[in-house]
């Protein structure tokens, strides 16, 4: 690997998608199916038409699940209780004589479009509420609480008197568009497969953006996405939102196709159904949401159908028969059955044509670095302590713009630990960390992001199944604004394109750029490492802190990446470096911090600390190492 300092940036950005000999693309392909199911509609049996209609109000919100579960990493077993906020919102505006008294200024046709605001606003609130309570839990905890909040929220529905108890709501009007009434499947089916594909494309665009990367870092990379900008506490909220809305416009669609409304359908059981539906049909992909939702629904009505027959006697056998061929599908395919089908149809299927985002790019904030010579981050008298185990005591140290400060010594010395504190990804038991001048003591990670503090960590922190490409941007992540709603809409392209091209300069500046469109887990180990400094550097940042960056390095590469570093020192960074490797540190650092046992023990130049006793014996077979560095 070579490292071309001054490679020129690539200025066309979107990830090239690999070439195949198929005769159809993907897009055509979804395009025919799409028109096809349209055409075909008018002749379908009316059974057939029906039931089309709730594989559609299914995948509505088993889709919220995918970008819940799969993408951002929260399970939730209570989703049904949403569709049932959308149900019962818009079974209660269209019905209840209270409305009506409000509502009477509104013509009785919008009277179900007022109940979707309803209903929208209704669940935003609840999801808001609940997502600000329950979110912050780990593990097995944040499920439980949804088993917690779907059980109440459905006995909620069966126990007030307003929402007509267990018997529920009856005489809902239809749907009507411009004095059309969509009184029948066939008629209210289009609309619910047009707000199914209107919210695939939307939620496609918004993975496809700044803030889906942003998402994509909520499931295994959060701890890295708040280094690097990310609020990630409000984007799960966000997400729980969102998922809730999707969840409430199919529960109202629900309640106009039913034309009535009670708790039942929105219990327990068929929020675990849902997300059956999502893992079933691919967790991770929004297509997996249409089909888990088609295969559960046909299965189901073919089971309810067939096992009476075939045993002779009346049941609920589907139950038990459907619960084993869950065990058996998820046993087989972890994945869900989607990416099977992706990789089946890839044989004769072709690449999509690449995106061609705009040429002229919106510009990236820019920041302003700090004069060459002033501290730029600070620790003063910083102790950290697990328990008994003092793992940084007291520890003064500070790092200067447009210099290259070194922190060394041996195996368990404390230097991730001190790392941590003085990035805000853990806080001093006592002592302070100023950062541009300002006390960041208790403050997150993300604000020292803001003030120009990037870094990389011991362990590499990279999404492995996504690009080296999109990586490196969410590195970006501040520097743009575009917020959901422009992404959705595909307003963001111009800030996309931005975005994605600084991503690519700064890959090639490190000399990765053959890789750029690779995923990152197919990289070797050193080159990982190199990735997580070219994200680092995509932030722009004036403080940059580097772990271990040299391990799992080869000669070349290690001569490389000191070259990067001496340039980035001569544009005015002040970079702090973790490092084993004495000749790469004694060679680079202009200062150099010796940790022992979570106590400084030696500061200053390379030849000082080289001729320093104490730091000899810290190292005690280990002398040879500083020797052979000078
Ligand atoms: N979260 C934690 N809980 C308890 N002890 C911890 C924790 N993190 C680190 N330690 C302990 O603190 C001490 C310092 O660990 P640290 O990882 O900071 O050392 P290091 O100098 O980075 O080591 P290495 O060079 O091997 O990475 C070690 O004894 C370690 O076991």
């Amino acid at each position: 690997m070579t490292m071309p300092l001054n490679a020129k940036p690539a200025v066309h950005a979107a990830v090239a998608p690999a070439p195949s000999a198929g005769w159809i693309t993907r897009r055509q392909l979804t395009l025919a199916a799409v028109l096809l199911l349209a055409a075909s509609w008018a002749f379908l049996s009316d059974f057939s038409v029906t039931l089309l209609s709730y594989v559609g109000l299914c995948a509505l919100v088993a889709v919220g699940l995918v970008m819940l579960t799969g993408v951002a990493g929260m399970t939730s077993f209570g989703q049904a209780a949403f569709v049932g906020v959308g149900a019962y919102a818009t079974a209660w505006a269209c019905t209840s004589p209270q409305a009506a008294a409000w509502l009477a200024w509104l013509p009785p046709a919008w009277l179900p479009w007022a109940g979707l605001a309803l209903g929208l606003v209704l669940a935003a609130a609840v999801a808001w509420v609940l997502g600000a309570i329950t979110l912050k839990l780990a593990g097995h905890y944040l499920p439980l609480c949804t088993i917690a909040w779907g059980l109440s929220l459905y006995f909620l529905f069966g126990n007030l008197e307003l929402l007509g108890g267990h018997t529920g709501i009856t005489g809902l009007p239809a749907l009507s568009i411009g004095g059309a009434a969509l009184a029948t499947p066939r008629a209210l089916g289009p609309l619910i497969w047009a707000v199914l594909l209107l919210s695939l494309w939307a939620l496609h665009n918004l993975l496809d953006s700044r803030e889906g990367r942003a998402i994509r870092t909520l499931k295994s990379g959060r701890v890295m996405a708040e280094s690097m900008g990310v609020d990630t506490g409000r984007y799960r909220i966000k997400v729980f939102v969102l998922a809730a809305l999707l969840g409430a416009v199919s529960g109202w669609l629900y309640a106009h196709l039913q034309r009535f409304v009670n708790p039942t359908p929105f219990n327990l059981n068929i929020g675990i159904e849902y997300l059956f539906m999502a893992v079933v049909g691919g967790a991770g992909h929004l297509w997996g949401a249409v089909l888990g939702a088609a295969l559960i629904t046909l299965l189901k009505e073919q089971l309810q159908d067939w096992l009476p027959r075939l045993l002779g006697s009346s049941g609920n056998f589907e139950v038990i028969v459907f619960g084993l061929l869950m065990l058996v599908v998820l046993q087989r395919y972890a994945d869900g059955l989607w990416p099977r089908l992706a990789q089946w149809s890839g044989r004769w299927l072709k690449a999509d044509p690449a995106e061609h985002l705009p040429a002229a790019a919106a510009p990236l904030a820019q920041r302003t670095l700090p004069p060459r010579g002033q501290v730029v981050l600070q620790a003063h008298e910083v102790t950290k302590r697990f328990g008994g185990l003092v793992a940084n005591n007291a520890v003064n140290m500070s790092v200067k713009a447009g210099e290259v400060h070194a922190l060394i010594g041996p195996n368990g010395a404390g230097k991730s630990t001190f790392f941590n504190m003085i990035s805000g990804v853990d806080d001093p038991t006592t002592g302070e960390v100023r950062l541009m001048g300002k006390p960041m003591t208790g403050k997150p990670s993300r604000e020292f992001a803001a003030l120009g503090l990037s870094r990389s960590f011991q362990h590499v922190r990279l999404l492995g199944q996504r690009t080296v490409l999109e990586n490196v941007a969410v590195g970006a992540h501040r520097r743009a604004h575009r917020g959901w709603v422009a992404s959705m809409l595909r307003l963001d392209r111009a800030e996309e394109a931005a975005v994605l091209a600084e991503a690519r300069r700064q890959i090639e500046r490190c000399g990765l750029g053959a890789h750029a469109d690779a995923p990152a887990a197919s990289l070797a180990l050193g080159q990982q490492r190199i990735v997580e400094i070219a994200r680092a550097l995509a932030s722009q940042p004036a403080v940059l802190l580097l772990d271990e960056p040299a391990a799992g390095l080869r000669h070349l590469e290690k001569q490389a990446l000191a070259r990067l570093l001496e340039q980035l020192r001569a544009e005015g960074l002040g970079i702090l470096v973790v490092e084993h490797d004495m000749e790469f540190v004694m060679n680079l650092a202009d200062r150099i911090t010796v940790l022992e046992f979570g106590t400084v023990i030696a500061e200053g130049t390379p030849a000082q600390i080289q001729g320093n006793q104490r730091v000899l014996d810290a190292y005690l077979g280990g002398s040879d190492d500083l020797g052979a560095a000078a």
